[in-house]
């Protein structure tokens, strides 16, 4: 990533921080990935070489950035959706300038991945409402690639509400699988069916 693109991203996050921390409802908070599960989750994707990027959960775009920024190594793109349009979103990305790869879309992530077609995923993240994740059965997984990566952050923060989805992924099986304890906890599994 070159230092101008990082400074942007720095100071979106600052802003994030500044914002959710005089917003007492959590649902208005924009919730930004932290910096650190970004890094490892954008790696991630390099190493993989995924291009067909899906994102669930575009807040104001902060993560979409990152995985903008990286997907233009391997020749990919992102398709990021949320249910609602935040504020910022759309400039976000203009200033960044990632809108050439990202595609960003205004709807519900469980149906969005019910429209995808099979394996058609590098590389699936999981950032909305949690304990919506298994209602999404069994989309988050048919549409993943053999060799991809399925990624699902906050599993430190709320293992309760993300522990149904979890069991899922687990009893469907083919997934080599860890927790990151960076940020809130990121979860990340290589799909091998
Ligand atoms: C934790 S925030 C996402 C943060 C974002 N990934 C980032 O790092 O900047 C969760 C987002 O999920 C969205 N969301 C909630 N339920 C959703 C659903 N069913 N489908 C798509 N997005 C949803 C919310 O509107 C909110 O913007």
């Amino acid at each position: 990533m070159d230092a101008a693109l990082r400074t942007l991203l720095d100071g979106l996050y600052a802003d994030g921080t500044t914002h959710d921390e005089a917003q007492p409802d959590r649902l208005r908070r924009r919730r930004n990935l932290e910096p650190g599960s970004a890094e490892l989750l954008t790696l991630v994707l390099r190493v993989a070489g995924a291009r067909d990027v899906v994102e669930i959960g575009t807040s104001n775009a902060y993560s979409a950035i990152w995985l903008a920024d990286a997907v233009r190594d391997t020749g990919g793109h992102v398709l990021t959706v949320d249910v609602e349009e935040w504020p910022g979103a759309a400039e976000n990305l203009a200033r960044a300038g990632v809108e050439a790869v990202v595609d960003r879309r205004l709807g519900d992530g469980g149906e969005l991945l019910a429209g995808l077609p099979d394996a058609s995923v590098d590389l699936l993240f999981l950032d909305a409402e949690r304990v919506e994740y298994p209602n999404w059965w069994p989309h988050p997984v048919r549409v993943l690639r053999p060799g991809a990566v399925l990624a699902v952050d906050n599993v430190l923060s709320h293992p309760d509400e993300v522990a149904p989805f979890l069991a899922l992924v687990e009893k469907h099986g083919g997934f080599e699988s860890t927790t990151a304890t960076v940020g809130k906890g990121l979860y990340l599994a290589w799909y091998r069916p």
